[in-house]
């Protein structure tokens, strides 16, 4: 049995990968912990989730073609450094997994210095700057698409999306979230920040198909739109007249899934995966302002990749989807 640290942050598609690793991991039998920004919203989920959490300094580092860094975010990211250095000197971990984002950085440079062994998973089909970073001196880099653009040949192996693999039964699902048992369920879920683009379009768009009583030809449809923490109050005022329209600011996303027949959402890989996972057909809309693009690489990769899709924690055979 040994320690194995998940370095992780930022957002949830880098958070819910390391969190199913981790479980994973403690079911065979290892410790295992997340190291993220103090304070960011990996604290929170590690907490919701019941796992150990360190807390350390982060800062975010600019991208290519984005000007220089901000001196201010420069010094954080050095100071996480030190603080990650300091705790995986303490506790001497097996390996630490980096699951990219700005906020796993401090961890998996932290754990290099040491000499200690790292492994990077990159959820994207574009390897993001914090990987790129790392990827050098790691021991290996597991990856959820069969192609990773900005990767060395070789140097990747394909484990695919480690995604929460948890269902509930469809009325249980709806009931926790206080949805009907009856309608059609559309989820609007654009990531887990939210989408601006989504929010500001789909509940027009939706109340002019199905009118005010949310009516389909095939009968009675609801709505599920997870608006993002900061947005709801946008949102909610705008379709508070219609009783079949349900915006909340952060769902149960397992719930949700489960409760769902059709969703629109972004293009994030732990999106994507989910809704495989659970057999949820998808009208992806990519974030265009996503780091090179990567979400309509994303969305390019699963298209056409039938309802069912892949299961997680396993190669995906002959490329994207198997059917179920
Ligand atoms: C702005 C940004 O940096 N976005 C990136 C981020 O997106 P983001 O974090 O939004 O991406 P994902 O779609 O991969 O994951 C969202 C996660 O949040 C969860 N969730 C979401 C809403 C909700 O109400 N409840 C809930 O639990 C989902 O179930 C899912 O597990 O990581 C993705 C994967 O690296 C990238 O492709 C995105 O470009």
């Amino acid at each position: 049995m040994s320690l194995v640290v998940m370095a992780t942050g930022g957002t949830g598609g880098h958070i819910y990968p390391a969190v199913a690793t981790a479980r994973e991991l403690m079911a065979r039998g290892h410790e295992a912990l997340l190291l993220g920004q103090r304070g960011g919203m990996e604290e929170r989920v590690a907490a919701e989730q019941g796992l150990p959490f360190q807390g350390v300094d982060a800062g975010k580092l600019a991208r290519s073609g984005q000007g220089r860094p901000d001196p201010r975010e420069l010094l954080r990211a050095v100071r996480g450094v030190a603080e990650a250095r300091a705790f995986l000197s303490r506790t001497r971990p097996g390996a630490v997994v980096g699951f990219g984002g700005f906020a796993s950085l401090p961890g998996v440079l932290a754990a290099q210095s040491l000499g200690l062994p790292t492994v990077l998973h990159e959820q994207n089909a574009r390897l993001g700057l914090t990987q790129r970073l790392a990827a050098g001196r790691a021991r290996a880099v597991g990856t959820a698409y069969p192609k990773v653009v900005g990767l060395p040949e070789g140097k990747a192996t394909m484990v695919g999306m480690p995604v929460r693999e948890e269902r509930l039964p469809r009325a249980e699902a709806l009931a926790r979230l206080g949805l009907r048992d009856g309608p059609l369920t559309l989820l609007v879920m654009g990531g887990s920040q939210g989408s601006l683009a989504l929010n500001n379009a789909v509940p027009d768009v939706l109340r002019g198909i199905f009118g005010e009583t949310g009516t389909s030809p095939e009968g009675p449809v609801q709505v599920l739109h997870s608006t993002g923490p900061r947005w709801l109050e946008e949102v909610a005022p705008r379709v508070a007249d219609l009783p079949w329209y349900h915006a909340v600011g952060y769902t149960d996303a397992v719930a949700a899934w489960s409760a769902s027949d059709l969703a629109i959402t972004r293009a994030g890989t732990g999106t994507l995966a989910e809704a495989a996972f659970h057999g949820v057909p998808l009208v992806m809309v990519p974030l265009p302002e996503s780091a090179e693009n990567h979400q309509l690489h994303n969305a390019l990769s699963v298209q056409g990749a039938g309802r069912g899709g892949w299961l997680s924690n396993q190669p995906w055979p002959g490329g994207w989807g198997r059917r179920c």
